[in-house]
């Protein structure tokens, strides 16, 4: 049987991650992190030291880059080749340059074969997938699309809280840039013909959790 596909979008800091990864184990799904490919591969780039805006170098790039990621829940990795970056690919020097290839046609094209067969090919019931452009581009006749929103001032709180060795001004400046170059490719602030809004900013994280699982349990039973 085909799983049920849940696409869940939003803007950086609004809980699409953490928030997909609990819901995810509560519901017995899958969970995909499409961020993490386009994080990935600017890892690859910068660590072959090609020129992140050279799109013709970044395309050919896509010829090496052994992508591997896990959609259990409580087996999260992301390798490239034999090298496990989960936490490299979250630095701020990825950060950096995550946009500048995650604008180039190709590689998108390219990377969303790569999440629909992941999809696909899930052993669990069902799948959640989150992203900035899953609900409109990747997965539109998903069962269930939502889109997470929370106010600028609480995601960037929320990511100040993770990154405690950056100052708050840069991770708030590095955020909101990165949100501005995004959303040039897609747009992840309004919700498409037929998207859920679920909004965080005032809600606690297990609020938003049980947000998120009312929208999903309520359109699927
Ligand atoms: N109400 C809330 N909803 C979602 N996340 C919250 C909430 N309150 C605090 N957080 C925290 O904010 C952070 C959001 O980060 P993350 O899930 O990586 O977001 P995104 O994937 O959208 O960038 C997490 O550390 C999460 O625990
Ligand atoms: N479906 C997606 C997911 C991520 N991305 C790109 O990948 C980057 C990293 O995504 P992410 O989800 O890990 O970012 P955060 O919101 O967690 O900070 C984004 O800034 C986008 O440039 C994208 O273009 N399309």
């Amino acid at each position: 049987m085909n799983p049920i596909i849940v696409a869940l979008d939003g803007p950086a800091g609004s809980g699409k991650s953490s928030v997909s990864k609990a819901v995810a184990r509560r519901l017995g799904f899958a969970y995909l992190d499409t961020g993490a490919a386009y994080r990935a591969l600017a890892w690859h780039i910068l660590n072959n030291a090609i020129d992140a805006s050279d799109e013709a170098a970044v395309v050919d790039s896509l010829r090496t880059f052994d992508y591997s990621i896990g959609t259990d829940p409580d087996h999260y990795f992301v390798r490239v080749g034999a090298d496990d970056i989960t936490d490299a690919i979250r630095e701020p020097r990825v950060t950096a340059v995550v946009s500048l290839i995650a604008r180039v046609p190709a590689v998108r094209v390219h990377l969303n074969n790569v999440f629909r067969s992941l999809m696909q090919a899930t052993p669990k019931p069902g799948i959640i997938a989150e992203g900035r452009d899953i609900t409109t581009v990747v997965a539109p006749d998903a069962s269930v699309r939502i889109l997470l929103t929370a106010s600028e001032e609480a995601r960037m709180a929320r990511r100040s809280a993770e990154l405690p060795t950056e100052t708050q001004a840069n991770t708030a400046s590095q955020l909101r840039a990165r949100d501005v170059a995004d959303s040039r490719v897609s747009d992840f602030m309004t919700a498409a013909d037929g998207v859920v809004t679920v909004d965080s900013t005032l809600l606690a994280y297990e609020e938003t959790i049980d947000a998120v699982v009312e929208v999903i349990t309520s359109r699927t039973s």
